[in-house]
């Protein structure tokens, strides 16, 4: 196989290029004689940053052009955090492919406190994610929650400056982008239900290409492969923009599959959560019967509302 080659799309933060250049590492050693290259894409959420997500067209606009890529053959892969990658790709792509799952908890940091439940009232504690705040103002409503803006080393500085606290953010960035000692505690996920895909790599190419395919099956891990397909199960029938706070969490024990969700009132007015269990086999069917369990215990209600204001 020498002179192959395979190209990696992928944006160009600092965790993007962590996440592409362990793709390409992965695949290397897996392939000997196979290049890995990378082609970095500026993407519309890369170069638009005085609007919202939500302005913006939502997650998609972060992956955009690198799917344009994808189709139009300048790149073979597109690697993402598959909390970011929205669950209905284009035609013509599929993303067949996750790495192993690195931890998926949300971290706490603080310079003082080591927990949530230990910081006293009027304690200021801040996060940029509608998941993370809506939890926290449900399960410590005496801490202010406040938001939190910048890159990981922007928000780390925050921290040491005293503007804040303490801080949340996903483990699986912080490891990645080497401060893990920063970390005080991974949150339970009965305290901080992580993100659906949080931790996990994903691999996106053309669902024509039989080839690359192949490649990819040498990387891909069996375990985080069943637990995405029920967490992106449930978000698919969930159908909820970011402007929805919302988690899913699924763990493995042996075949059994237990698969956890969490809706939110923005506000941390409300949460509501519940859990289903059964054959790892039947992943997606666990995650789609959650939603719909979300759904009528008044997850509905929620959604609606917020696609009302959207
Ligand atoms: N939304 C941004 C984002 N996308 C992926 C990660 C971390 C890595 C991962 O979860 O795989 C982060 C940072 C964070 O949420 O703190």
């Amino acid at each position: 196989m020498s002179g192959e080659r395979i190209r990696i799309g992928t944006r160009g933060s600092k965790l993007a290029l962590w996440q592409a250049n362990h793709v390409k590492g992965l695949l290397e050693a897996a392939h000997p004689g196979l290049e890995a290259e990378l082609v970095t894409i500026t993407t519309t959420g890369d170069r638009v940053q005085d609007r919202s997500l939500l302005e913006m067209g939502g997650k998609g606009a972060f992956v955009k052009e690198i799917e344009e890529g994808l189709l139009a053959g300048t790149i073979d892969i597109a690697v993402h955090s598959m909390k970011d990658v929205p669950v209905e790709l284009p035609e013509g792509l599929h993303l067949p492919v996750v790495c192993k799952r690195e931890d998926p908890r949300d971290a706490f940091l603080s310079l003082q406190y080591s927990h949530p439940s230990e910081m006293p009232a009027g304690a200021r504690i801040g996060s940029s994610s509608l998941r993370r705040k809506c939890q926290l103002m449900a399960r410590f409503p005496e801490l202010e929650v406040a938001e939190i803006r910048g890159n990981v080393d922007t928000r780390l500085r925050k921290l040491e400056d005293g503007q804040y606290d303490a801080i949340v953010l996903a483990a699986a960035g912080l490891r990645r982008l080497g401060w893990a000692d920063r970390i005080t505690t991974l949150l339970d996920p009965a305290d901080s239900l992580p993100a659906m895909g949080q931790g996990t790599i994903g691999i996106e190419c053309r669902e024509a290409d039989d080839a690359t395919l192949e490649r990819l099956r040498a990387i891909e891990d069996g375990e985080t492969a069943v637990r995405t397909r029920a967490e992106w199960a449930l978000n698919r029938r969930m159908q909820g923009g970011c402007e929805v706070p919302m988690g899913g969490f699924a763990e493995l024990d042996g075949e059994r599959l237990r698969v956890r969700g969490l809706v939110g009132e923005p506000d941390g007015s409300r949460l509501i959560e519940d859990a289903v269990e059964g054959p790892a086999a039947e992943a997606e069917r666990l995650g789609r019967d959650l939603a719909d369990r979300l759904l009528g215990e008044g997850a509905d209600a929620i959604l609606e509302r917020a696609r009302g204001r959207a």
